[in-house]
């Protein structure tokens, strides 16, 4: 009990949370933290929120949307766990949504259907990233940033640009959040080699868009012996997964429910590192020199800053390889399009 209550004392006087201390949480050992949700009352936002207000690590859960927040907010705040719940619906609360936040997750912006890539959601959704990380740098800096927004490929590095504008960028604190690739690989290939999926593990590196998403199913374990066909088909799929989401969901949006849960592990992850706990590794698009790419996911050490340590690739098959090349110019001309936009 003494030790959990100098714990406690101790996040206090260290987290950027700290003011937010509700009674009740004072005599809990796990540290404060804030997690704000931005486009909280979408299809992601929703389940994503529903998600963290589970989560044990957070304590307070802050709900941001432009339409549906009350609602959402008041149906989770019911729920018995240890958050709690405010919703902020105007562009007037921004500001109270992100002040204090550990971690902020963005899913704001609109989704596609069918026949559209993602790129083609660039002129409606840099702008809301755009504002909304001009927010961001005003009133939490130093908050985790987990950009879901599509295009990933750009919507980071728009974010970066409107950080070093502000004066605020630390490329340790930028995350896309590629995770859904790595629950897409997993679930694929276990289904293909027959090994249990919990026991999966596969590298996803490049980018989030079509042929920049590259599985290393080389890396995968548990081991199988899988032919080429399989290894080129089982890349596809991956690659194409938000594709099969979107023509099977028709018209009404992409991937939600499987984002959200990508979303959660992603945003689990950062607290773990923000908290001290060791070895928290996840694949994430963040600020990188593994290529010449600015911008590049890989697998990435999580820590008390934020990004701890960008791993690097690894060994790649000749069919790896030869994936890794062709992503390049794709996803370099995605990262262009983006500074280009932000800088203008
Ligand atoms: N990174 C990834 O792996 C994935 C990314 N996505 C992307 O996530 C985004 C959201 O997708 P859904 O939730 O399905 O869309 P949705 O349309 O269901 O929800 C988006 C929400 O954002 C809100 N919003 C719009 N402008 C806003 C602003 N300025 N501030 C705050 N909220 C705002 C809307 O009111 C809406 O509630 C899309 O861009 C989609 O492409 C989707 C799946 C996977
Ligand atoms: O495909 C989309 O548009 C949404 C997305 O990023 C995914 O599901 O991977």
């Amino acid at each position: 009990m003494r030790t959990s209550m100098l714990r406690s004392i101790k996040s206090l006087t260290t987290s950027p949370s700290a003011h937010i201390l509700r009674r009740g949480y004072a005599s809990e050992a796990v540290p404060l933290r804030k997690v704000t949700v931005l486009g909280a009352a979408g299809g992601i936002g929703q389940p994503l929120s529903l998600l963290m207000k589970l989560n044990p690590l957070v304590s307070n859960l802050a709900l941001y949307d432009i339409a549906n927040t009350p609602g959402v907010a008041a149906d989770i705040s019911h729920i018995n766990t240890r958050s709690e719940v405010v919703g902020y619906a105007s562009d007037a609360e921004l500001g109270k949504a992100l002040e204090g936040a550990d971690v902020v997750i963005i899913p704001a912006g609109v989704p596609r259907k069918p026949g559209m890539t993602r790129d083609d959601l660039f002129n409606i959704n840099a702008g809301i990233v755009k504002g909304l990380c001009e927010a961001i740098a005003k009133h939490c800096p130093k908050a985790l940033v987990n950009m879901i927004s599509n295009p990933v490929n750009s919507t980071v590095p728009i974010a970066a640009e409107i950080f070093k504008k502000a004066g605020t960028y630390d490329p340790k604190r930028l995350f896309g959040v590629t995770t859904l690739d790595v629950v897409r690989a997993k679930t694929f290939y276990a289904g293909k080699a027959m090994v249990p999926v919990a026991e999966v593990n596969v590298p996803v590196v490049g980018g989030h868009a079509g042929i920049t998403i590259l599985p290393l199913f080389s890396q995968a374990t548990p081991k199988a012996n899988l032919s080429d066909e399989e290894l080129t088909a089982l890349t596809k799929r991956t690659q194409d997964g938000g594709t099969e989401v979107v023509e099977a969901k028709a018209g009404k949006g992409s991937a939600t429910l499987s984002m959200a849960y990508a979303g959660a592990i992603f945003a689990d992850a950062c607290l773990k590192g923000l908290n001290g706990v060791p070895d928290v590794i996840e694949c994430s698009f963040v600020q990188s020199t593994v290529t010449e790419l600015p911008f590049f996911a890989s697998r990435v050490r999580l820590g008390k800053n934020g990004v701890e340590e960008v791993l690097g690739l690894g060994p790649l098959s000749d069919y790896e390889k030869e994936g890794l090349e062709k992503l390049k110019p794709e996803l370099l001309s995605s990262i262009e399009k983006g500074i280009k936009f932000a800088t203008q």
